[in-house]
């Protein structure tokens, strides 16, 4: 475990704070690092990200005008306009995965507490000012860390005033362009005869030109010149952004598009399937901004166990150690971002007494989202190691009681001994496949379902993902993820008096991961509908994508990505389930699916069945479907480290990404509701358990 006393000894820029637009700055000046300048950052991890690119020119490619003249090699030259910015290493990442927990009262589940509000303020909003006041006094030493952080891109800052929390893909292309003109790699006349010499393809000093045939093939044949190839992405970039002006004559958009993208696979080391896959995504700019943010680590974050200590106390105890930090903003109540610290994070007195949880930003979101109430029954469907699990305890006081499921027995013990390390007493822990859940316990209040995914917006944690996934990959897990958010659905009641929600959440940007599963969970559950997570930041879901048409609702979801954010690549749902009842299945017969009637396992349905009624309906009823369950049932055989309860082995595999990031941030503040046991007692015995 490295702590972040070795981040900031290798002299990594910082992480911008956490905070959103609107919120009060913790120091008097504040500057933020470059996390949302995607343009200045591809600057510094440029070259850091891949040494060897300093010894190569920088140079773009270029032709003299008319010119037809073969290439000749780039010259080397010194490029040391980059820090020594080091990605994350895996036992930080280690560290940083095995820990997550708990946090504040968010999301009001309907409006009609509105009243409450007032009268709950002290205990359960949002944010507290005074923590940031008297975490500043404490924190002294923020001038000295502004300044050793200071990134002298004030104008980068992501929470310079907007009053729109939310940041939208456009807003952080708008950066990137913004920035262009510092760009060093830029384009630029080469008056030095000696340089023009060794120049290669210059049409003039303002045109780019594609690389010949023989261009490439001579490429492949020596070693990669990265600073090269960097330079030719900066180039396209500015074609493509100006097509119709910069073009070559003659080429069309799809050349460039091949060019960047083969470029960016070897600049940044992704596979060319993942790559195609993010292209889809991602305007070419902001597809960048992406990629240059999954060279750099995400802030280091803390919650704060609300269990054992209060933020101000536990900021005091850490800062008397001389970690330097700062409340993560408006948003959390509980989190606390991490800049520095001589001592390792994971490893303080108060770290061990369970006085916080190392969770990533992102992590507290779908929580959030999820707002468990006192007193409530829940279920935390893919738990370990437990991140979510202690938060929503802490949410509910320790009352009610959340069952952590995870189908990995071994990470159930890491699940274990994070309940045990925070000091929560009402949960219980099992070991199923969550697919098979309706079946053992339903009738919950709400249902988490942090669903395993690719990973594919952890890559800052786990660079494995850049290359490690196939179209097969992710066929085996979304299917996966059907299977478990039909699952987690059917697992909760309706009737619930308090709340009949179900939050489905994975630490991917893929569609198919994300609004794709929540669509299809749409048609196959016309018995939920979506509803605002009450996040007050993120980007909405895809409406359409590919030729495909989701739900309009799916705008409800929310995105949150490394680039916009400055947190883990995130996605959060958020469905209200309706009734009981799944209407038009199976040829216009409604399925009768009465979460009551499964609660506790002793209320099971015929043949203990219960609300896996649904199941055998017409959930995976179309072919493709059916040839998916034949290689899942294969695979999960396979599975060899999922002891017994068999998670697929694509689910096994994706998962870990989740974990071992960091997360979110944002703002907003969120109506809140009163605990549902009134004056937060718990509710009474039969109903909770
Ligand atoms: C993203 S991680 C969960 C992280 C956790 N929620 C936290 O905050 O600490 C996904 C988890 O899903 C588990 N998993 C994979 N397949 C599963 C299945 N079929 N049923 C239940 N859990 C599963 C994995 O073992 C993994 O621990």
């Amino acid at each position: 475990m490295g702590g972040t006393g070795r981040r900031a000894r290798n002299k990594q820029p910082p992480p911008a704070p956490l905070r959103l637009p609107g919120d009060k700055p913790a120091g008097k000046k504040r500057t933020t690092a470059d996390a949302a300048a995607p343009a200045k950052k591809r600057k510094a991890t440029a070259t850091t990200a891949h040494p060897t690119a300093d010894t190569a020119s920088g140079k773009p490619t270029k032709r003299a005008k008319g010119a037809k003249g073969k290439p000749v090699p780039q010259v080397a030259e010194s490029d040391d306009d980059s820090e020594s910015d080091v990605v994350v290493s895996d036992d930080d990442g280690a560290m940083w995965d095995d820990e997550d927990a708990l946090e504040h009262r968010v999301a009001s589940d309907s409006d009609d507490d509105a009243s409450l509000d007032g009268a709950l303020d002290d205990d359960i909003s949002i944010h507290s000012e005074d923590d940031f006041d008297v975490i500043d006094k404490l924190t002294g030493e923020h001038q000295e860390r502004e300044e050793l952080f200071a990134s002298g891109d004030e104008d980068d800052s992501d929470d310079d005033g907007e009053e729109n929390v939310k940041v939208t893909k456009l807003e952080a292309m708008a950066d990137d362009d913004d920035d262009e003109d510092d760009d060093p790699h830029a384009l630029r006349a080469h008056s030095d005869d000696e340089e023009d010499a060794m120049e290669t393809n210059i049409i003039d000093d303002q045109f780019f030109v594609l690389p010949t045939d023989e261009d490439r093939e001579r490429e492949a044949l020596a070693p990669p010149d990265l600073a090269l190839v960097n330079h030719r992405i900066q180039e396209i970039l500015k074609v493509l952004a100006n097509f119709a002006t910069l073009k070559q004559p003659g080429r069309g958009r799809n050349e460039y598009l091949t060019q960047l993208a083969s470029d960016l696979c070897l600049y940044y080391g992704y596979s060319e399937y993942l790559m195609d896959q993010f292209m889809q995504l991602f305007p070419v700019q902001e597809l960048v901004a992406f990629l240059d943010a999954n060279e750099t680590p995400r802030p280091v974050t803390i919650r704060t166990n609300t269990l054992k200590t209060t933020r101000r106390d536990l900021a005091q105890a850490l800062v008397t150690r001389g970690v330097n930090l700062e409340p993560i903003g408006k948003w959390s109540k509980v989190g606390l971002q991490v800049f520095d610290s001589p001592v390792p994070i994971g490893a303080t007195p108060e770290y061990l007494a369970g006085h916080y949880m190392l969770q990533a930003a992102s992590s507290f979101l779908p929580v959030m989202a999820l707002a468990p109430q006192e007193g409530e029954r829940c279920l935390d469907m893919s738990a370990a190691p437990g991140g979510k699990t202690t938060y929503m305890a802490a949410l509910m006081k320790n009352t009610g009681m959340v069952f952590a499921n995870d189908a990995n027995k071994d990470r159930t013990k890491a699940l274990a001994a994070n309940i045990a390390r925070l000091g929560v007493r009402n949960a219980v822990v099992c070991n199923y496949d969550g697919r098979k859940f309706p079946s053992v316990l339903g009738g919950f209040d709400r249902v988490l379902l942090d669903s395993p995914c690719s990973g594919t917006g952890v890559i800052a944690k786990d660079p494995t993902v850049k290359t490690n996934k196939s179209h097969e990959d992710f066929r085996m897990l979304t299917h996966l993820q059907k299977e478990l958010v039909l699952a987690a659905i059917d697992s909760v009641d309706a009737a619930s008096p308090t709340g009949g929600y179900i939050v489905y959440s994975t630490c991917s940007v893929m569609v198919c991961e994300n609004e794709e599963i929540i669509d299809y969970a749409l048609k196959k559950r016309p018995n939920v509908k979506l509803v605002d997570t009450e996040i007050p930041f993120g980007v909405e879901g895809f409406k359409t994508f590919r030729g495909k048409t989701f739900h309009p609702s799916v705008q409800l979801t929310r995105r949150y990505y490394p680039h916009a954010h400055n947190m883990d690549g995130f996605f959060v749902a958020k469905f209200k389930k309706l009734s009981n009842k799944i209407p038009n299945l199976a040829g216009g017969k409604d399925a009768e699916q009465d979460g009551k009637k499964a609660v506790g396992g002793a209320k099971k349905g015929k043949g203990g069945k219960a609300a896996a009624a649904t199941k055998g309906d017409d959930q995976f009823d179309d072919e493709e479907d059916a040839k998916i369950i034949a290689e899942a049932t294969k695979s999960k055989g396979k599975a060899g480290g999922n002891k017994g309860k068999g998670a697929p082995k694509a689910a096994a595999a994706g998962t870990d990404g989740a974990e071992a990031s960091a997360e979110p941030k944002q703002q907003q503040r969120p109506k809140f509701r009163k605990p549902a046991g009134k004056g937060g007692k718990p509710r009474p015995k039969g109903k909770s358990n």
